[in-house]
């Protein structure tokens, strides 16, 4: 906990790294799994059970924030970290993505984007400077540049004209942030699966100065061998001594995947939605609970685990709240995939700081069944 914020990188194993995010609010060891608490929660999680699954920082969103309660009315009661009771580093996005993936899209100009909002069609703007308005009175603190991110498959054409609308939205984010100690402004990479864009999209935000660096534009339909292919390129386009962010990334395989290529923070709402619908992520595989299979099995979802669902509960049990729809199912088994998550986090953590990356690399890839287990 410092009063500045900064990164201190500890160990690298190849393109790996591991390290820690120093901010007032507290530390971030990375590489870092963010879980995603959109609308002031961390779904079907107490806070206090969220900090025991190890994470360091959760994810809010400007854009679901904004529409309900609205960032004035948070900022009276004291702020985001007050309201939802969460006292560690909050990482909020910037809004630009969720308009386009959820609200019925008005129009996009080089002001901003107009759209109605999902909850109750009302009519609202969002700018760069309004993005980093409604991110201050969050008192988020890593504060996100708002962004365009293109749907893929798209053409050149418009991956470009996307990218360069975003980096001036990047340079207007930056004027309007200003200077708040201890407080990040992280800047987004465009580009699509292009690398030349990409490259431009670097030198663009390195030009600017930002305290971290998202590599922003994927996780959007393109496939994990395509993002693996940008990810082979684009966090070396990025400065080495600041954090490297991939946005909405993902699956274990995934998540493991971006760190041997150099990214050192993710977020996703795999493990929390996929909890909430039955899915139980383990180290031997995915694990189905509403399948008829698990009726009878006295068996934890995974014996290694040392969560409340694996410690205390059976797989029997498990699908029986699930098909009897009670609350205790989504919340015991996001709880299971949220710990197992960050148990990935730190077992590459320590992997990685003890140069033994490649055989942890290899352990989690093996025994790994295909389908449900
Ligand atoms: C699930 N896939 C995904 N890809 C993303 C890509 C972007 C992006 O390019 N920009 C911004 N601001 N947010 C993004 C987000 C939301 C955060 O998870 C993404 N989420």
């Amino acid at each position: 906990m410092t009063a500045t914020f900064s990164f201190d990188l500890k160990a690298t194993d190849g393109k790996a790294r591991t390290g820690v995010i120093n901010t007032p609010r507290g530390d971030i060891r990375t590489p870092a799994f963010m879980p995603v608490g959109t609308a002031a929660t961390v779904k079907a999680m107490m806070p206090e059970s969220v900090a025991a699954t190890g994470a360091d920082i959760l994810l809010g969103n400007t854009y679901h924030l904004m529409l309900r309660p609205t960032a004035e009315r948070i900022d009276r009661l004291g702020g985001l970290h007050q309201f939802m009771n969460w006292d560690k580093p909050i990482l909020t996005d910037s809004g630009g993505f969720q308009v386009m993936s959820l609200s019925d899209l008005r129009k996009l100009t080089e002001e901003g984007v107009t759209f109605k909002s999902h909850i109750d069609g009302s009519r609202h703007h969002l700018t760069p400077e309004r993005s980093m308005e409604i991110q201050k009175l969050l008192g988020s603190d890593i504060v996100m540049c708002f962004d365009e991110c293109p749907a893929l498959p798209a053409d050149r054409k418009r991956i470009q004209e996307s990218m360069e609308l975003s980096m001036r939205w990047a340079q207007r984010s930056r004027d309007a942030f200003g200077d708040r100690p201890g407080h990040a402004l992280f800047g987004i990479q465009q580009g699509g699966l292009e690398e030349d864009l990409r490259g431009r999209s670097a030198e663009a935000l390195r030009a600017i100065e930002f305290d971290g660096y998202a590599v922003g534009g994927l996780a959007v339909g393109e496939g994990q061998e395509a993002m693996f292919k940008v990810l082979d390129f684009a966090p070396d386009q990025l400065p080495v001594d600041k954090p490297r962010y991939l946005m909405g990334v993902g699956k274990p395989d995934d998540i493991v995947g971006a760190v041997k290529r150099g990214i050192d923070m993710m977020d996703c709402v795999l493990p929390s939605r996929s909890g909430r619908t039955g899915q139980a992520f383990t180290r031997r595989g995915v694990v189905n609970i509403k399948n008829a299979r698990h009726a009878d099995d006295p068996r934890p979802l995974d014996a290694e685990c040392t969560c409340p669902a694996c410690s205390n509960y059976s797989r029997a049990y498990l699908h029986h709240v699930f098909r009897a729809q009670e609350m205790i199912s989504g919340m015991l088994l996001t709880w299971h995939n949220l710990h197992y998550f960050q148990e990935i986090m730190a077992g590459m953590r320590t992997a990685i700081a003890a140069g033994a990356f490649a055989d942890w690399e290899a352990d989690f890839h093996a025994g790994r069944a295909k389908g449900d287990i």
